[in-house]
């Protein structure tokens, strides 16, 4: 059954998920503020003695390798392990994946487990794709347009719904695309916010049947508030708070305005 974005944030403020976040260390404290801000109930919770474990307690999992080292990396497989027997689903931020021979064996480790959504920018996704990225450190170099190609074969071969990000964004699986406008271009100056977008994916993949329609909704709630925030913000740093703050009062018919198209898909 497929549910429009306004249904889900119904869904999601009547009954806020628990969502497991393993995000890197500048994300933490952002990630989980935007997360109150939507509607949602986000734990930072990544060491591996306890993130199986919890896993199996939380809506979903999600999984970001900004700041890497073994021990996230352990703790990232241990949840994926939960999340995968509980039955649950897992989102995969693939920060930086092109700039290191070691963020690219541990991304493709963590491909192989089959997350349920993937989130990144173009850079990034390119990247996954097995495509030329102009990516060199965490922000996206590349337009979103160079990687709808990538982004569709991605989903094919994983098994994901991609949803790369940028000044108009595109999701698909492989089958079914969307662009969504809005936003602001204030958001790529603010850190962490790609990271907090990943974390919401995990929210509405938690009270969603379809994670397509999942990662649809969490880049509206993400566009919409970011356009409305964007009105008077002088720069940057006016536009954080009122970004928090038009992320709750974002309500479900301003997600079912206009934010999002149906794209093409060639066969
Ligand atoms: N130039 C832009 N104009 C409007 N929105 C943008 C722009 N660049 C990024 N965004 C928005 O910022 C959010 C984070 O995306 P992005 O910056 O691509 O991720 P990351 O921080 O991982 O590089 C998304 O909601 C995206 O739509
Ligand atoms: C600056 C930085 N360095 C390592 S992770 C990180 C945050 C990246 O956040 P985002 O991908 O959301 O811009
Ligand atoms: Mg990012």
């Amino acid at each position: 059954m497929s549910h429009a974005p306004d249904t889900l944030l119904t869904a999601l403020r009547a009954t806020p998920p628990l969502v497991q976040c393993i995000t890197n260390y500048v994300a933490m404290n952002i990630a989980a503020n935007v997360m109150l801000a939507a509607g949602a109930s986000p734990a930072m919770v990544s060491d591996v003695e306890e993130a199986e474990e919890f896993a199996g307690i939380a809506g979903a999992v999600t999984v970001n390798i900004g700041t890497l080292s073994p021990p996230f990396v352990a703790g990232m497989h241990a949840a994926i392990r939960g999340a995968r027997g509980a039955g649950r689903p897992w989102v995969l931020d693939p920060v930086a994946c092109q700039a290191t021979a070691y963020r690219r064996a541990v991304v493709q480790a963590l491909v192989a487990e089959g997350p349920t959504i993937i989130r990144g920018n173009a850079s990034e996704i390119l990247s996954l794709a097995g495509e030329a990225s102009r990516g060199q450190g965490v922000d996206g170099r590349d337009p979103v347009a160079a990687a709808e190609e990538g982004a569709r074969r991605l989903a094919r071969s994983s098994g994901a719904v991609v949803a790369v990000t940028g000044e108009v964004d595109y999701v698909t699986d492989g089958e079914r695309a969307v662009r969504i406008e809005g936003g602001s271009p204030f958001m790529p100056m603010n850190t962490a916010l790609g990271c907090s977008l990943t974390c919401l994916c995990g929210a509405y993949a938690a009270v969603a049947e379809d994670a397509f329609d999942a990662a649809v909704a969490a880049l509206a709630h993400f566009a919409v508030a970011g356009a409305k925030a964007d009105e008077g913000a002088s720069g940057p740093g006016s536009f954080a708070p009122r970004f928090l703050d038009a992320l709750a009062a974002v309500t479900p018919a301003d997600l079912s305005r206009g934010a999002i198209h149906d794209a093409a898909v060639p066969a």
